[in-house]
């Protein structure tokens, strides 16, 4: 028989109403038995643990690195693992979880935009989808997915796109990979699973900020930044990686000063790459790393990685392992020699 690990970490799928706001109150067994009245799973066995009880707004990386090591020990004696989660920062933790995890057994996040005891609750299906999804053989082997309104995401590229609607989260460009409903559990595409960064046994990471590029954004941000002694910061651009003149001068000062720099978009789908004199063309030139298609937050989360595990002010090294994990997760492309010249040299 298939045995299944369920972690219930709290979120509106294990909140009820109260009178001062919805409130996590509902445990991991009484999860499962609500998602066993959507979908019975015979032949598969569920053992239900309760590792925290918070909204996910509230969690930090210290939380979600006990909850990898949580992880890592069900996976020791478990076929698959579910996390029911909050969606405010599953793509985070999600993420996060997945720079720690190496082995084919299968770990799928889900969560609701309905609390338990609404009328019409998304909780109990997204929760019977993610375990029907961990107890097939085609999970195996895909490394950390989201399950979500019938469908199955892959974790790299994954965001909430919706605030409220049931459908609240995508992987622009990249799945779903696969569908759970009426007519079963099926593989739509190959996943790439997203390899291991962060060692065994880290308990907290480096400080990383993510300064955001809106009209006449100026240094400030960077500077303040700078003053609580962040490691690296990472860049939400604009559009396919541009930032103001001041802010772009303030990227070429981080960089020169050892402190890496990363860019991603505030647009919600497509690749950062430096194309723009005065903008990317410029923090390109100076080794400002482009993250494809990462969210601000999940490159945050992967800088933070990388750097506990760099010595710090070693610039070149932490530029490697960032571009050597986007390759590898198919991010960002490797050195492409067809690829027409950003730059005439000449000029
Ligand atoms: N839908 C949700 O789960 C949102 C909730 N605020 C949380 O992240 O815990």
């Amino acid at each position: 028989m298939a045995h299944l690990v369920l972690l219930g970490t709290g979120g509106t799928i294990a909140t009820r109403a109260t009178g001062e706001g919805r409130a996590v109150q509902v445990g991991a067994a009484e999860l499962l038995r609500a998602a066993d009245a959507v979908w019975p799973r015979p032949g598969v066995r569920v053992e239900p643990h309760d590792v925290a009880g918070r909204a996910s707004f509230a969690a930090r990386p210290t939380d979600v690195l006990d909850l990898a090591g949580r992880i890592a020990s069900a996976v020791a004696v478990a076929e698959g693992v579910v996390v029911a989660h909050g969606t405010d920062t599953l793509e985070e933790s999600a993420f996060l979880v997945s720079l720690t995890h190496s082995s084919p057994v299968p770990v799928v996040f889900t969560g609701a935009q309905r609390p338990f005891d609404d009328p019409a609750p998304d909780g109990p299906r997204n929760l019977a989808a993610a375990l029907r999804w961990a107890a097939s053989p085609q999970s195996r082997g895909t490394g950390v997915t989201l399950a979500f309104a019938d469908q199955i995401l892959p974790v790299v590229g994954a965001r909430k796109t919706h605030t409220l609607a049931l459908r609240a989260f995508a992987a622009p460009g990249r799945g779903p990979v696969g569908q759970v409903d009426e007519a079963g559990v099926r593989a739509l595409a190959t996943v790439r699973p997203a390899p291991p960064l962060l060692a065994p046994g880290v308990r907290d990471l480096p400080r990383v900020e993510i300064v955001g590029q809106y009209l006449g954004a100026d240094a400030a941000a960077f500077t303040d930044a700078r003053s609580r002694g962040v490691r690296g910061v990472v860049v939400a651009a604009f559009g396919s990686g541009n930032t103001t003149p001041e802010a772009t001068r303030a990227c070429l000062r981080l960089l020169s000063d050892g402190v890496p720099v990363v860019v991603t978009s505030r647009v919600g789908e497509g690749p950062v790459v430096g194309l723009y004199a005065g903008g990317g063309a410029d923090l390109a030139a100076a080794g400002a790393v482009f993250a494809g298609d990462l969210s601000p937050w999940q490159a945050r989360l992967l800088l933070a990685c990388v750097l506990a595990g760099t010595t710090p002010g070693d610039l070149d090294a932490v530029r490697d392992r960032c571009l050597d994990w986007l390759r590898e997760t198919g991010t960002v492309s490797s050195p492409d020699p067809t690829s027409p010249p950003r730059k005439d040299p000449t000029r």
